[in-house]
């Protein structure tokens, strides 16, 4: 085994000596320099994981506004790993060969109290992260999202659908400010021959996402795991999509990988009320609390709230672009997500860190 690792090279072997995961050895050719804004985020750190398994060298850049050094703590001291302190609306200057560009903030609560912060993200870090494409010839994928439809009047969404959004509401900020990242995006494609990616991504769930996310599906399992009330917005009929973040990171790297510059829907077609989500959520955690001897099933109790304005009243992808120039389609079921998160925060309560 000692022999082994060794003839692949001391690196390898001084991985497995640190207990650092082991990562393929990509050959150089193939390799490339990675760069993941916003890549202690919730999507960028299972994203970074995806790249330095599969053996790139992987740079991470985050303010650490919303992202979370500790979803990378498994990387730091790999030698094909760095993390840098960096906000995206300052230049940056470095050598890359691809760049995923997912930092700013994504739930609703945190970029409605950072709504400046939010725009000057979409816009200025954009820019220079467009900026350093162009100069560096490396390739770009901009992770935009749904909002850009706003509260859709056409459903399932496509990608040629305009959208219903508001430029003065308390989305704006996101939902504008992708829009416009999405503007930038096209402008030095069509000026400057920039070789450009953009996502459209959909509600996605998954182990990571912070406790006070404030996002719907983190938000129900952690109230149903600690018996509290789940706060149903609205009456709860307004629905959402979810995909599991590991189907999103197989759609983001495919799409980076892949020669197509128009934008693509990643996301679940399977369409959930909030309410059918709530009801889930109640029998996956008793189910999970079964299986672990805990006490059985609860009543759900739920708690209605305002439903927040311009609140999309539905949402579901159109994904046959994703599926013909990607052969992308998610693979993990709701129930099989859920249990995973379940498990996750179940955890995470258990040590004490949550
Ligand atoms: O999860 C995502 O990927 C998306 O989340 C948000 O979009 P939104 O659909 O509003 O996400 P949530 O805050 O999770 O809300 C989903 C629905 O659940 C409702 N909700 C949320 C939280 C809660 O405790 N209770 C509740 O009923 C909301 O009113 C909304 O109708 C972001 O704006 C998107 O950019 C992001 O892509």
């Amino acid at each position: 085994m000692q022999q082994a690792d060794e003839s692949l090279g001391v690196v390898r072997h001084t991985r497995i000596e640190r207990g650092l995961p082991t990562t393929r050895m990509m050959p150089d050719v193939k390799r490339k320099r990675v760069l993941v804004t916003g890549g202690a985020g919730f999507v960028g750190s299972h994203l970074v994981d995806r790249l330095m398994l599969m053996g790139h060298d992987v740079i991470v850049l985050d303010s650490f506004l919303t992202g979370n050094k500790s979803s990378l703590s498994q990387w730091v001291g790999h030698p094909s790993f760095e993390l840098l302190r960096h906000d995206v609306v300052e230049p940056l200057l470095i050598e890359v060969d691809q760049i995923f560009h997912l930092a700013c903030p994504a739930s609703p609560r945190h970029y409605q109290a950072n709504q400046i912060k939010t725009i000057k993200t979409c816009f200025q870090g954009t820019l220079n992260m467009l900026g350093l494409a162009k100069r560096t010839k490396a390739r770009f994928l901009l992770a935009s999202t749904s909002e850009v439809y706003g509260d859709p009047a056409v459903t399932p969404q496509p990608e040629t659908y305009a959208g219903n959004v508001s430029c003065t509401g308390p989305r704006a900020c996101y939902d504008e400010g992708k829009r416009v990242a999405e503007t930038l995006t096209y402008g030095y494609l069509y000026q400057d021959g920039v070789d450009v990616r953009v996502a459209r991504i959909f509600n996605t769930y998954g182990p990571r996402m912070h406790p006070q996310d404030g996002r719907v599906v983190s938000n129900f399992v952690l109230q149903a795991l600690r018996g509290e009330p789940l706060t149903l917005y609205g009456d709860g009929s307004q629905t959402r999509s979810f995909c599991f973040v590991h189907d999103l990171i197989d759609g983001l790297i495919a799409l980076m990988n892949a020669d197509v510059h128009s934008p693509v829907n990643l996301g679940s077609h399977f369409e959930f009320s909030v309410k059918q989500l709530a009801e889930l959520v109640r029998d996956v955690v008793a189910r999970v609390r079964e299986e672990d001897g805990d006490e059985g099933r609860q009543r759900l109790k739920v708690i209605y709230e305002a439903l927040p304005t311009h609140d999309p009243r539905q949402r579901r992808p159109d994904t046959r672009r994703a599926a013909a120039l990607l052969g992308w389609a998610p693979r993990w079921g709701l129930q099989q997500g859920l249990e995973e998160m379940v498990r996750y925060y179940k955890e995470r309560m258990r040590e004490g860190t949550i």
